[in-house]
């Protein structure tokens, strides 16, 4: 029997496509490309899942996603990964990918982005799942780049293929306020934004994204409650905070999930969801998450469902299919 939590409906909102890349795909696609990897095997790769911080997590993350060449390889992660996310309840996915990762290695992004947005329609027709593409600015490269990076997807936005813009990698050293004509761009273009901050540096990257990137949405933003007026600032506006669990214990954010900060920000009023951020490296997906969350503080299931409902209600979903996602939700608690 599966855990009932697998099948509570839900939104993943922070989920990096790249991060659902499995031992044995970088295996699979190295041999597909014909690339040397320089790890001896799937069981060698596996033991260096081990992180002492953020940036020994992506030296590890962008080496393995440079096998990630053709418009399949891309098909075929996102499929993976679609067909695990269905089997643990999720009905919508704003799933962010790192174009400057590819575009770098000479991969042409509409490479990337039709592979993606072909395995999504594919989970629509198949799973009615829903959703869409959040490209990520890497916040280590050159701002020209991002600008660069932004304009050649222009055509791409305007068709809907890409619902949004976020800022990852590397974060001490970065602040927001370096991409900010970037951002302003974006919101020209039609485009949500959203960037990771507070996830190493502190809350004044939160403020800085919601300030000089008007971000709609922050990812991780677990440092905020070393603030109290950016708590107090976050809990009257509601922007959301997209939390990764998991992925916080493993890159030593916290040292244990007993430490976690999800409880206190639920209990500051904030409007919190879970997600796996990337899921094939911190050892669990959405659904593995949710469960460690009840596990670990003892929540019971109207708790797990009102944090479903927040991934509902943080989601750029139309009012009509968040109303769907809501219904599904409240079904599952009328049966639990
Ligand atoms: O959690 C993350 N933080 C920053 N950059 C990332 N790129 C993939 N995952 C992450
Ligand atoms: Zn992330």
């Amino acid at each position: 029997m599966t855990h009932p939590l697998y099948d509570l409906p839900k939104a993943e909102l922070h989920l990096h496509i790249e991060g659902t890349l499995e031992p044995e795909m970088v295996f699979a696609l190295a041999e597909r490309n014909g690339l040397e990897l320089p790890y001896e095997s799937v069981d060698d790769l596996r033991s260096r899942l081990q992180f002492t911080d953020l940036q020994s997590f992506l030296d590890l993350y962008y080496a393995c996603s440079a096998v990630l060449r053709e418009e399949q390889d891309f098909y075929d992660l996102t499929a993976a990964y679609l067909r695990k996310a269905h089997s643990q309840g999720l009905r919508h996915i704003e799933m962010f990918f790192d174009p400057q990762a590819h575009t770098e290695r000479g991969v042409p992004i509409d490479t990337v982005i039709d592979g993606l947005k072909r395995a999504l329609d594919d989970a629509f027709e198949e799973f009615g799942i829903t959703g869409g593409l959040i490209m990520c600015f890497m916040r280590n490269l050159p701002v020209e780049s991002a600008f660069a990076t932004l304009e050649s997807v222009a055509d791409r936005a305007a068709a809907g293929d890409i619902i949004g813009v976020g800022l990852d990698s590397t974060e001490i050293g970065y602040p927001p306020e370096i991409f900010e004509l970037v951002y302003a761009r974006a919101r020209a273009l039609g485009l949500h934004c959203v960037a990771h901050a507070g996830e190493e540096a502190g809350p004044e990257f939160v403020e800085g994204s919601l300030d000089a990137l008007k971000c709609e949405r922050i990812d991780h933003g677990i440092r905020s409650l070393q603030n109290p007026a950016l708590v107090e600032r976050l809990r009257a506006s509601q922007v959301p905070l997209t939390v990764c669990p998991l992925s916080t214990v493993r890159l030593k954010g916290v040292e244990t999930m007993a430490e976690h900060p999800l409880p206190r920000m639920l209990e500051a009023g904030l409007l919190v969801t879970i997600n796996s951020d990337d899921p094939s490296y911190f050892g669990g997906y959405v659904g593995d998450n949710y469960i460690t969350v009840q596990d670990t503080f003892g929540f019971n299931d109207a708790a797990m469902a009102a944090l479903a409902m927040n991934s509902v209600a943080a989601s750029f979903a139309s009012a009509a299919r968040k109303a769907e996602l809501r219904a599904e939700v409240a079904a599952w608690s009328a049966a639990h």
